[in-house]
């Protein structure tokens, strides 16, 4: 699958927990495009490199996983969140922990990993458009798009936002913690050699801090529309 260089592109960067994947998938709904979620890609070779007993620091090991990864997003018939197929198993729950994210950001930060998924990725650009969410979008994947959002919020706000999602989830998690795991991962897709975590030059930066979910998606679209 090769993707199409004239279809528009949105792409929606920012730290762990801005927002990106709510504002994307709404967004995306209300467009009609079609979505990308990067992020699940990475999770998904830090998901197989543990299943396989990998180190996550054997960059030829998680290239080949990377290379060889077989990942489908499919809607679920009921409207709710589309499950991810990894290997032909249903790794959505897996995929959606902290500890996912945490071997998602070290798998990230080597080079072959990031080159072995450019061109699966470039792949979702099919008509009539796509919403790209991840850290590098608007920078690496989709330099030439031409509406690029960079999602920030402060560190204790998005925090708090991660806690009462775990919380809902009946997880036993602490704030603290929390924002101390959210803060080094940030960290760490910040600091990296290869696509580090920053705005394109030509992003908008929306700082969500307080900011109410609906409102985010319209100022969204307007710039879109824009
Ligand atoms: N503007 C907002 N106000 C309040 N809560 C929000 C806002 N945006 C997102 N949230 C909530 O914050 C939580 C994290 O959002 P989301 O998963 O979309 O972030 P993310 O940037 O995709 O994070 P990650 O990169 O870690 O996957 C969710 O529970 C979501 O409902
Ligand atoms: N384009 C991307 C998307 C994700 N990553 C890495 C860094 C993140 O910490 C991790 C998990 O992403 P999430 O699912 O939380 O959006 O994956 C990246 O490097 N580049």
């Amino acid at each position: 699958m090769t993707g199409h260089a004239s279809v528009p592109v949105l792409t929606i960067d920012g730290p762990s927990g801005s927002g990106k994947g709510t504002i994307s998938r709404q967004v995306a709904e209300r467009l009609g495009w079609h979505l990308l979620d990067s992020g699940a890609l990475y999770r998904a070779v830090g998901y197989v490199a543990g299943l396989e007993g990998l180190d996550l620091t054997d960059a030829d090991a998680l290239t080949r996983c990377a290379r060889e990864l077989k990942i489908r997003f499919v809607p679920a018939a009921d409207g709710s969140d589309t499950r991810i197929i990894v290997d032909g198993l249903d790794a959505t729950d897996a995929l959606r922990t902290e500890t996912a994210g945490a071997a998602a950001s070290a798998v990230a930060s080597i080079p072959g990993v990031r080159a072995a998924l450019v061109d699966l990725q470039l792949g979702f650009r099919q008509p009539p458009g796509l919403v790209a969410d991840g850290r590098d979008m608007g920078t690496v994947i989709f330099p030439d798009a031409p509406t690029k959002v960079f999602l920030t919020a402060s560190a204790a706000e998005r925090a708090a936002r991660r806690y009462k999602q775990l919380k809902d989830k009946g997880l036993d998690v602490t704030l603290e913690v929390l924002q101390r795991e959210i803060e080094a991962r940030d960290a760490r897709d910040a600091s990296r050699a290869v696509a580090p975590l920053k705005p394109a030059p030509d992003a908008v930066v929306v700082d969500t801090t307080g900011m109410p979910i609906a409102t985010v998606v319209e100022k969204v679209l307007a710039l879109v529309r824009h």
